[in-house]
């Protein structure tokens, strides 16, 4: 496909992306089209109307009706034109704020590693930046050039009943410019489109320097990443220079354009007049009608660029289409599936994995063929070095990453049957990195579960030993909670407390590899006890007291299970849990217990 072609073939494909965005308000859009043709045909007759003015003065009759048609004109003209820019207000924020709604949708119904694989600055750019971009092109520059080239079309035509020769040199300017218009409107959607995408680059670079703010400062690399930042934005600021210097011409063009066809008219028409063939009422005439196509022309050049930023921004935006959704629950699922859980026997299958195959995205498989059973009640730890996959069999138990093969059930009902929402629902998850989440503290406990009443809530700060230090805050439950300002511990406490108050039949438990106060220490393995004696309790376990509190040990190695069983069962029988355990550089047996509290090498 030549160029020219496939830059036709991508016009027509944004212009429909954008009518898309637009349509849900086509019926406001129509409505004031309809009032900006009414005051543009307002503004087409004034012209003939200022010339029966001139006429009636030529033949001396009352001038009262004639200037009151003008008046007229006038105010039926402001009227209207208010009217439509009102109305057109009203459709942009209103596509600005669907734009916005729809995409942030998409975000978090989005599958969760495409979502992460894409730098967060930029997904919030396309949200709060590209987004403002379609304001003026859903709105005013639409109606702008329909109203303008009715206008410029009305004005010829009406300039053709009073004079044709005078006709064919407006005629000209305004071929003139149009040619222009389509020879460098591609160029200027190219650029803005370019500098949209270095504006994302830097968001997303912004985003990841402030989010690693102390490493930044600690490698001293501010001047880097200044320069780095600076290097997008220059990027940005040096596509939106072209896009402004292709506009400005387009402007002087549009401008010089209407300037040299009304001197042309000026001219002629003086030439014309003093050789008898037209009156001076009608030169006057169908100079307004020249001057007035001054108005439309350069609003169509201001138009055209808003739309082209506009198309930009739509393709942008749409493009965030492209991220898959989690699939939706295929089939029926059983009523009551806690029900079904509560009834499960103790040691029963909970959660299964039958032959599962796995990875991320187009890289190799991670697992393969994997089968996990984990019960209804009690604890188990998972352990092996890292890259086993230990991560990837808690991503896949939370719906996070699909099977490729095999499949994964829930009290015995297929995952695929249940769907992620209602598998969700009955596990509750804490990161290693134990996120919190935007809010205060109260925000974040309650966060999986907003229904748990005060006496909860208190309840469970107890059991993570977070209550003394809550009540010592001036705000308490209601102080906002940021990640910088809490420590590792309380953090890793916080998520706890929120999973706890989730009171879900599972709870998967990412251990922190950092090394934990005696507190959080003591109050987790509390808590998995506690839980592990209700439920179940999933552990990828980083230190020696968690695997020796577990009921049963999954010792995995390269994306399978290499041996499963007690601590001491496999010191017997495995030769990498040894080795695992050896990492610890502790000695086995009486003295393990004693250094429980250190992290498992990964
Ligand atoms: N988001 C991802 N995209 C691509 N590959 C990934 C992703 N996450 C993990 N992997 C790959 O999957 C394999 C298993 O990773 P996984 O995180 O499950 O291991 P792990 O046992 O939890 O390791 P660790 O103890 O270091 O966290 C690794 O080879 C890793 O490179």
């Amino acid at each position: 496909m030549d160029d020219s072609l496939s830059s036709r073939v991508d016009l027509r494909r944004r212009a429909a992306l954008l009518w898309g965005l637009a349509r849900p308000n086509r019926n406001v859009l129509l409505a004031a089209l309809a009032l900006a043709l009414g005051s543009s045909a307002t503004g087409l007759v004034a012209p003939l109307a200022t010339r029966s003015v001139l006429d009636t003065l030529d033949r001396g009759d009352s001038l009262v009706r004639p200037v009151l048609l003008l008046v007229a004109l006038l105010v039926t003209g402001a009227v209207l034109g208010r009217a439509q820019w009102a109305l057109l207000g009203r459709v942009a924020e209103r596509v600005v704020h669907d734009a916005r709604t729809t995409m942030v949708r998409r975000y978090l119904r989005a599958q969760v590693f495409p979502l992460l694989a894409r730098p967060a600055g930029d997904l919030v750019t396309r949200v709060t930046s590209d987004s403002v971009l379609l304001r003026q092109a859903v709105s005013t520059s639409v109606i702008t050039l329909v109203n303008g080239v009715v206008l410029v079309v009305g004005s010829l035509v009406l300039m053709a009943v009073l004079d044709l020769v005078l006709v064919l040199a407006t005629l000209v300017a305004v071929v003139v410019v149009v040619a222009l218009f389509t020879s460098l409107l591609p160029g200027i959607a190219r650029a803005r489109e370019r500098s949209q995408s270095s504006l994302g680059a830097l968001g997303a670079e912004l985003e990841g320097t402030l989010r690693a703010v102390r490493t930044v400062k600690a490698a001293r690399a501010e001047g880097r990443q200044l320069a780095r930042l600076t290097e997008h934005s220059e990027r940005a600021c040096a596509q939106s220079m072209v896009a402004v210097r292709r506009e400005s011409t387009v402007w002087a063009v549009s401008w010089a354009g209407v300037q040299a066809a009304i001197i042309a008219v000026l001219a002629l028409g003086a030439w014309r007049v003093s050789g008898g063939a037209m009156t001076v009422p009608t030169l006057i005439a169908f100079l307004l009608y020249t001057f007035g196509l001054l108005d439309p022309i350069v609003g169509m050049s201001t138009s055209l660029s808003t739309l082209q930023a506009g198309l930009a921004a739509a393709a942008r935006i749409h493009e965030i289409d492209t991220l898959e959704a989690e699939p939706e629950a295929r089939g029926s699922a059983p009523g009551d599936l806690a029900g079904r859980i509560a009834a499960l026997p103790a040691h029963a299958p909970l959660v299964e994995l039958r032959g599962v195959t796995a990875g991320y995205g187009t890289g190799p498989e991670v697992l393969r063929g994997l089968d996990l059973a984990v019960p209804r009640r009690g604890h188990v730890a998972l352990v092996g070095p890292s890259g086993a996959g230990k991560t990837t069999v808690f991503s896949l138990m939370l719906g996070f990453v699909l099977p490729s093969a095999g499949e994964l059930r829930l009290a015995d009902v297929p995952y695929t049957r249940l769907g992620t929402d209602e598998v969700r629902r009955h596990l509750a998850y804490v990161e290693q990195e134990t996120p919190v989440v935007p809010g205060t503290i109260r925000d974040n406990l309650l966060f999986v579960n907003p229904d748990a009443d005060e006496a909860e809530v208190a309840a469970v700060l107890e059991r993570v030993r977070l209550a003394d230090a809550v009540a010592a805050l001036p705000k308490g439950l209601d102080t906002p909670l940021r990640d910088s300002s809490l420590s590792g511990g309380q953090r890793q406490r916080v998520a706890l407390a929120r999973a706890l108050l989730a009171d879900a039949e599972v709870l998967l438990l990412d251990e922190a590899t950092a090394q934990l106060d005696g507190l959080t220490e003591a109050a987790i393995q509390e808590a998995v006890r506690e839980q592990a004696r209700r439920g179940l309790v999933v552990t990828i376990a980083h230190r020696l007291s968690t695997v020796l509190d577990a009921d049963e040990i999954v010792v995995m190695e390269a994306g399978r299970v290499a041996a499963r069983g007690t601590h001491t069962g496999l010191l017997r029988t495995s030769a990498l849990y040894r080795a695992l355990v050896a990492a610890l550089k502790i000695e086995t047996g009486d003295t393990a217990a004693t250094a429980g509290a250190a992290p498992l090498q990964r």
